[in-house]
């Protein structure tokens, strides 16, 4: 179970260039350079996800998804808020709590000379497994994500889907209860997404995961989710099943409840 509680994160930007003002003119606008300098990435998001259910981190672009999703993998610490993860703190780094995430972040990172089983073994011994136990599981692995056919083959030249089918068994080998996504179907094609929605599906229903993945996509999120967060600027601002957020902003279609939710300012009674 993962919950995320009223997290903030904010980023200074990179410092501003000398205006080339001079006098009281230079001044404010150094000062509104200040004002500026800082990002508030995630300002109040809130999320529980639990055991056996999908659960969608939903919002358009930059409205701090994938800054939740790194302070939850312990990448940062949040400013405000909490995060734990079966009950354990991810504060500090903390290795009970990480060790219980299988994380797939943006980037995904293999060892190109490495064929994917190795990849998927070498993750395993940094988990602490034993090389018989790794071996096993990147065997069960390869069969549910539909990998045997490139598993001894080398990373380098793999297609963006089978980067991403290895990526994810890599963050799977430890069998991990919580399963952590950012933008898991970016740059697949439609056999590869549906491929992925199903392994998704058979690890929370048949296996009892805990999966939170990140999208902006909303049919995505109508085919998986148990549960959706709506994100709008750093802030989560609806949380429900697809049909109670339907049922929230009054609309029958998901594009247009995701619409109203995420941006009530453009909804013709604000207008
Ligand atoms: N390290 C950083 N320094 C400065 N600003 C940042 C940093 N990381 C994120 N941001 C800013 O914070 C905001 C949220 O970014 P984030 O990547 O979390 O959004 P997102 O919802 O994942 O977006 P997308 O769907 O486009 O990937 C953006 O305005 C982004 O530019």
């Amino acid at each position: 179970m993962i919950l995320i509680d009223a997290v903030s994160k904010r980023f200074k930007a990179p410092a501003p260039k000398a205006s080339g003002l001079s006098g009281l003119a230079g001044v404010s606008a150094l000062l509104r350079k200040r004002e500026a300098s800082w990002v508030e990435a995630v300002r109040n998001v809130s999320l529980t996800a639990a055991d056996g259910r999908i659960t969608g981190l939903l919002g358009p672009n930059g409205a701090g998804k994938t800054t939740t999703l790194r302070m939850l993998a312990g990448l940062f610490e949040p400013d405000h808020g909490r995060i734990s993860v079966d009950g354990l703190p991810v504060t500090g780094q903390n290795p009970a709590a990480l060790s219980r995430m299988g994380i797939l972040g943006d980037a995904h990172g293999l060892y190109p000379r490495l064929t994917a089983r190795e990849n998927i073994i070498y993750f395993g011994r940094l988990q602490g497994m034993a090389r018989e136990e790794a071996e096993d599981r990147a065997e069960v692995l390869s069969e549910l994500l539909d990998l045997k056919k490139v598993i001894d083959r080398r990373a380098d030249g793999f297609s963006q889907g089978e980067r991403m089918k290895t990526a994810l068994a890599r963050a799977l080998v430890h069998d991990p209860a919580n399963i952590v996504l950012d933008e898991p179907t970016n740059g697949l094609d439609v056999l590869a997404t549906r491929a992925l929605r199903e392994a998704l599906r058979v690890l929370a229903r048949e296996q009892g995961k805990c999966i939170v993945f990140s999208t902006h996509i909303m049919q995505e999120v109508e085919y998986l989710c148990d549960e959706v967060v709506v994100v709008a600027r750093g802030t989560s601002v609806a949380r429900g099943s697809v049909p109670e957020l339907k049922q929230q902003a009054g609309c029958e279609r998901f594009e247009d409840a995701f619409v109203a939710l995420a941006f009530p300012e453009s909804t013709p009674e604000a207008a």
